[in-house]
């Protein structure tokens, strides 16, 4: 096959989700991060990564999973997910740890900005030490699977006192294909105004790093701190799996 008729992606797409991780356009994330507290990090995993992912859902293997979450038991919407325990297979260890390191620098400028202390280190080792000294020892990552008619309710994924203020979902499915509707949605609500909605456009392998709870925004007079929820709105038909990166652990 003559090279002009290489998909321009084919190169990127044979090399590791490290390298796809490093080679994002950091500065647009950082700067939509900071205007809505939301960024898409296109193509961070492959159609092959992300279906083998999906497929883990249904794998028995034991230990893989910590617990089984049927949402509408617990008022969280419909559908399902499953919390891995440690160890994290495959890709997970490293491209939890890769996306910490990437967004500790951003955490520390919002902690900043917001009066507190910067106080994230630069390893996610170092980070995931100090919430188990807290009492936060289980691991939070999770694969999540809906159905036609499921949906995930706006939430905050917060797990204790521990909280690293971005969290990164990965869609798994392919929209258009595997599913419709099941659009990633996310509500910011504002000091005494109207809350903000924000619709998420994702693909298959793409990931949405936002925030978990709050985060600063820039005013006339400085910082002010907003309130962030996020949900998914119902599955119209097929099915949509997602992985989810938290970087706390739970208590
Ligand atoms: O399925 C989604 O897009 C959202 C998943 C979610 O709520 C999470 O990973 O925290
Ligand atoms: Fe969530």
């Amino acid at each position: 096959m003559a090279t002009s008729h290489l998909q321009p992606n084919s190169f990127e797409t044979r090399q590791s989700p490290a390298v796809r991780l490093e080679s994002q356009d950091w500065p647009r994330v950082e700067a939509e991060l900071d205007r809505d507290g939301v960024a898409v990090l296109p193509e961070l995993l492959t159609a092959d990564e992300c279906s083998g992912l999906a497929a883990l859902y249904d794998e028995g293997r034991g230990g893989l999973f910590r617990s089984r979450v049927v949402m509408a038991r617990h008022g969280f919407g419909q559908g399902e997910y499953k919390y891995f325990g440690y160890p994290l297979p495959g890709l997970l260890p490293d491209l939890r740890a890769g996306l910490y390191g990437r967004l500790a620098a951003i955490a520390n400028r919002w902690a900043s900005a917001l009066g507190l202390e910067p106080h994230y280190p630069p390893s996610h080792a170092e980070y995931l030490r100090r919430c188990h000294a807290a009492g936060q020892t289980r691991a939070t990552p999770l694969l999540l699977r809906y159905g036609a008619g499921d949906y995930n309710c706006l939430h905050q994924d917060l797990y204790g006192t521990m909280v690293f203020p971005l969290q990164v979902v990965v869609l798994l499915s392919a929209p258009g294909v595997a599913f419709d509707g099941g659009e990633l949605v996310l509500t910011e609500q504002r000091p005494r105004m109207q809350s903000r909605p924000m619709v998420v456009p994702l693909r298959q392998g793409d990931a949405a790093v936002f925030a978990v709870s709050h985060r600063p925004v820039q005013g006339s007079r400085g910082f002010y701190r907003v309130n962030m929820r996020h949900g998914v709105s119902r599955i119209r038909s097929g099915t949509r799996s997602t992985l989810g990166l938290i970087f706390h652990d739970a208590a």
